[in-house]
């Protein structure tokens, strides 16, 4: 199958670049972050690229970075907290292995903290994330095809409950075929019968 063994998506602070770096490492393959692309792209850090042109410029920036690490990535791929606001890439995310990692909001708070790392959340950010999750909440459910609850779990357990979701378990085990991994109907719409 082409197209990157794993993607996270989930909102800001949820841990898709904290879990996406342990799954390589668990599963021996590369870790990629559209996040990190751009900055490393643009010279630049995400909070001035929001502060100097604005946050479409950024999305269109995002919207690049992902159709090309989709096109070239096959290992974990993380990608920022908004990329699923477009429509195209929604559709590139369609039959593919996209994990939506979720959380409540006080954990949001907690794990994102104050700063100016995150522009979107810079002012009143518990006000801000509840109001990003519900325009964004039915778009992560669309284009996931699990959903790992990350409350009260460690950064491993996550990993652990991601590689457990998607079966992917046999291609962790040193020497085991990963292609007799048995893997799940492509575009199963997330249920509680997904959740991790
Ligand atoms: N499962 C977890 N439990 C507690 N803290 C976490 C967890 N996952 C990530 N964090 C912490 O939350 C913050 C945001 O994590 P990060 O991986 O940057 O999230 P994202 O890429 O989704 O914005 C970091 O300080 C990280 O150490
Ligand atoms: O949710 C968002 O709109 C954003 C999430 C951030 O990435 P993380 O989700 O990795 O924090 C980053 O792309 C930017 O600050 C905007
Ligand atoms: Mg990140």
């Amino acid at each position: 199958m082409s197209g990157p063994q794993i993607v996270l998506v989930g909102p800001m602070g949820v841990g898709k670049t904290t879990v996406g770096a342990l799954l390589a490492e668990r599963l021996d393959t590369d870790y990629r972050d559209t996040d990190a692309d751009i900055v490393a792209a643009e010279g630049r850090e995400i909070s001035d690229i929001f502060f100097d042109e604005g946050e479409q410029h950024f999305r269109d920036l995002e919207r690049e970075a992902v159709r090309t690490a989709l096109a070239e990535h096959r290992g974990v791929l993380a990608l920022g907290g908004g990329a699923i606001l477009d429509k195209d890439t929604r559709e590139l995310l369609a039959d593919l292995p996209v994990v939506y990692l979720s959380m409540e909001a006080n954990e949001a708070v907690r794990r994102t903290g104050l700063g100016l790392a995150r522009p979107l959340l810079a002012i009143n950010p518990r006000q801000q994330w509840k109001l990003l999750m519900e325009e964004r909440r039915s778009l992560y459910t669309e284009v996931a095809r699990v959903v790992v609850p990350t409350d009260e779990r460690a950064p491993e357990e996550v990993a652990e409950a991601v590689i457990e979701a998607l079966e992917l378990g046999a291609a962790a085990v040193p020497g085991a075929d990963p292609s007799a991994a048995p893997g799940k109907a492509p575009g199963t719409a997330p249920g509680k019968e997904n959740q991790a």
